[in-house]
């Protein structure tokens, strides 16, 4: 059985349909890399699982394994499952912690909520999980606040905090522009870790192809809010069915060629949104049907599915 299964999740704001009939499914201990474009919809998938998007609509389910459909439940049943079963790492650490209290007593609260432990062990716990994060000298760290510690280290803290109940499933945003580009990496890479050895499963945002094929499970990749092609990692990107899929993959392959390709044309703004394929405004392969007709998604090869009339 999947730990999560989102089935046709739809998030409308205002007149602009950001997520369209977005169907996934994630296995306990699954690493799951969402792929695409800046603006696809990858962070709002996440933030509809944590149930934060305020004012959006929303439509379709969420079910959580021994929780049911996230959408449907109370307020306070969802406070419940935040931190203790689904924790998520936003792109921001900087703007994510508090400035006003210490690393420590923001890590230790955390601690004491969810796992409800006394001063003393969740203070233990505390020093345990910066020293799992890779933070030497754990004590002093603990009474540093946010910003006497630099960037790649207030990331290092925000995955101590979300991975501090020990989650089922966490939920990260790749770390952008605050950080360089080594330092995201090492993130990336030790938030995988450290989800694997719990065997907590993670939905990781990452705009990186190359990261994801090599650090995670399976790969959904996601055009102006459809998914256009999914499953395993290998099959996904070793036989790519979508033109999309196929245009993101050749950006990765001309990376250390100075002319960098990417994929031709811009995404469709939200106003000018065609009613069928998404993609057909920059597909080279477009025909009349996928002008008015949205693909279904098809099964290439057991959990591989993509949507397109005319794939590859
Ligand atoms: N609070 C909001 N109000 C209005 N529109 C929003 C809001 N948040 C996101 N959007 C719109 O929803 C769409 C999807 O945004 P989202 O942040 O999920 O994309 P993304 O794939 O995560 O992009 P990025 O890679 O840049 O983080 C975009 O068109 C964005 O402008």
């Amino acid at each position: 059985m999947n730990l999560l299964s989102i089935d046709a999740l739809t998030v409308d704001r205002g007149t602009a349909r950001i997520l369209d009939r977005v169907s996934l499914d994630v296995a306990r201990g699954e690493t799951v890399a969402l792929v695409g474009e800046s603006g696809a919809g990858k962070s709002t998938i996440a933030t509809a699982i944590m149930r934060l998007l305020g004012d959006a609509r929303i439509s379709g389910s969420i079910a959580l394994a021994d929780a049911g459909d996230l959408l449907a439940l109370r307020e306070p049943d969802m406070v419940r499952l935040r931190g203790r079963r689904l924790s998520m790492i936003f792109q921001d650490a900087g703007a994510a912690l508090n400035p006003a209290y210490t690393v420590g007593a923001q890590l230790v609260s955390a601690v004491r909520r969810n796992l409800g432990l006394g001063k003393r062990d969740a203070h233990a716990r505390a020093v345990e999980l910066m020293t799992q994060v890779g933070i030497n000298d754990p004590e002093a760290r603990l009474s540093a606040y946010p910003h006497q510690l630099s960037g790649g280290m207030q990331q290092r803290v925000m995955v101590a905090i979300a991975l501090a109940a020990d989650p089922d499933l966490l939920l990260a945003d790749e770390p952008t522009s605050a950080l360089d580009v080594t330092i995201q990496a090492q993130i990336v890479r030790l938030i995988l870790a450290q989800t694997r050895a719990r065997g907590a499963a993670c939905i990781f945002v990452l705009h990186d192809l190359a990261l994801a094929s090599q650090a995670c499970d399976s790969v959904v990749v996601l055009y102006a809010g459809q998914v256009v092609e999914s499953g395993p990692v290998r099959d996904v990107l070793d036989n790519a069915r979508h033109p999309y899929t196929r245009q993101l993959k050749s950006c990765v392959l001309e990376i250390g060629r100075d002319d960098l390709v990417a994929p031709e044309g811009t995404v469709p703004s939200h106003e000018d949104m065609p009613a069928g394929c998404r993609f057909a405004t920059r597909c080279p392969r477009a025909q009349d049907r996928c002008w008015a007709d949205a693909p279904p998604l098809e099964t290439a090869r057991g959990s591989h599915r993509f949507a397109c009339w005319n794939p590859e």
